[in-house]
């Protein structure tokens, strides 16, 4: 009885001091620190960019910020050729899990729109299909989306939307993937190199391409298969990287990894202002390990040789 009555002395003293404020503000914060700790990656980079995780936001907080400002995400996705035939399950596991309660608009690039599969969507999200030639090299098909990107935010997507994400459509959502992932310019950690030593990504290191990167210089490797942010960053990107594509046509080289190779080198540069961790990118055949606690967004298993154009 002393117990609980000293415990509800305290409560009144507490209701009642005029320190209240600072003990519960105080409170929360703490409640917070404790919601979005995560000791075992990075969370933020040395240039203050966060890199999102499960266990560091709080979706209903982010939710009630991006409801109110009434905002409309375009997504692209391109399936040239046999690609066509993982259209279904993006657009189904999509409607499930991606930018729930938004309004989206997907954009379809393919040069088989009669292929493009009738999926029920959500309301406020619509679906754009857009004929486009496909090639008799993958290679060419990735070169070319930076172009195709750049054109379609130029004359159609500006004062139209708010925010763009690029996705390879070889894919699958399988967790939440909603607001957080917004920001101004966005880019994804790749998931086969998140723990990979910096000297060992996959850069371009010929000197004589736009996309070289020399040893000891970038910060991750990120990868081609997401690319997000406002329109008209998005557009910035895609315009410099189709722009530094030409000089390595001109020149006939091509980069290591096509436009992720530029992708990467534009963010050496123009650094991301928010990160996805590989949560948001991983890979169906990849081993996981501890520090990956959910995985929303997954690299379909494929036969190259079965689907690709070309080896
Ligand atoms: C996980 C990841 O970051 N993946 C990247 C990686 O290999 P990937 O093996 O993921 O490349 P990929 O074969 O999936 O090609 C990328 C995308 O191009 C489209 N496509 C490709 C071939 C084709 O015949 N038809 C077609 O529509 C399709 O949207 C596909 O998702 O390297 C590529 C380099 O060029 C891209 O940067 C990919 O985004
Ligand atoms: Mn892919």
């Amino acid at each position: 009885p002393k117990l609980q009555q000293c415990v509800w002395w305290c409560g009144c003293v507490c209701v009642t001091c005029v320190y209240a404020f600072v003990c519960a503000y105080l409170l929360i914060c703490t409640y917070i620190c404790v919601c979005n700790s995560r000791k075992d990656v990075i969370t933020v980079t040395p240039w203050l960019a966060p890199v999102v995780w499960e266990g560091t936001f709080h979706t209903t907080l982010i939710d009630a910020i991006y409801k109110m400002q009434n905002i409309t995400v375009a997504t692209t996705v391109f399936a040239l050729g046999k690609y066509v035939q993982f259209l279904k399950d993006f657009l189904e596991s999509a409607e499930k899990h991606y930018m729930q309660g938004y309004r989206v608009h997907y954009y379809i690039f393919t040069d088989q729109p009669e292929a493009v599969p009738t999926v029920t969507l959500g309301a406020s999200r619509s679906l754009t299909t857009l004929k486009i030639p496909s090639s008799n090299r993958w290679q060419e098909i990735t070169l070319h989306r930076m172009e195709r990107l750049e054109k379609l935010i130029e004359t159609q997507l500006t004062n139209e939307v708010d925010y763009i994400f690029s996705l390879d459509v070889d894919t699958k959502f399988y967790g939440h993937w909603g607001v957080e992932t917004l920001g101004d310019i966005v880019a994804v950690i790749h998931p086969g190199y998140y723990s990979t030593p910096r000297d060992d990504f996959p850069y371009e290191r010929r000197s004589e391409s736009q996309a070289y990167i020399p040893y000891g210089k970038g910060d991750f490797y990120y990868g081609g298969a997401v690319i997000g942010g406002r329109v008209e960053k998005v557009h910035k990107l895609a315009k410099t990287c189709r722009m530094q594509l030409d000089v390595d046509k001109a020149n006939s080289i091509e980069a290591a990894w096509q436009e992720e190779s530029h992708l990467n080198k534009y963010f050496l540069y123009n650094k991301p202002t928010k990160i996805l961790s590989p949560e948001y990118l991983w890979q169906d055949t990849k081993y996981i390990t501890p520090d990956i606690k959910i995985i929303r967004f997954s690299q379909v298993i494929k036969n190259y040789a079965k689907v690709r154009p070309n080896p």
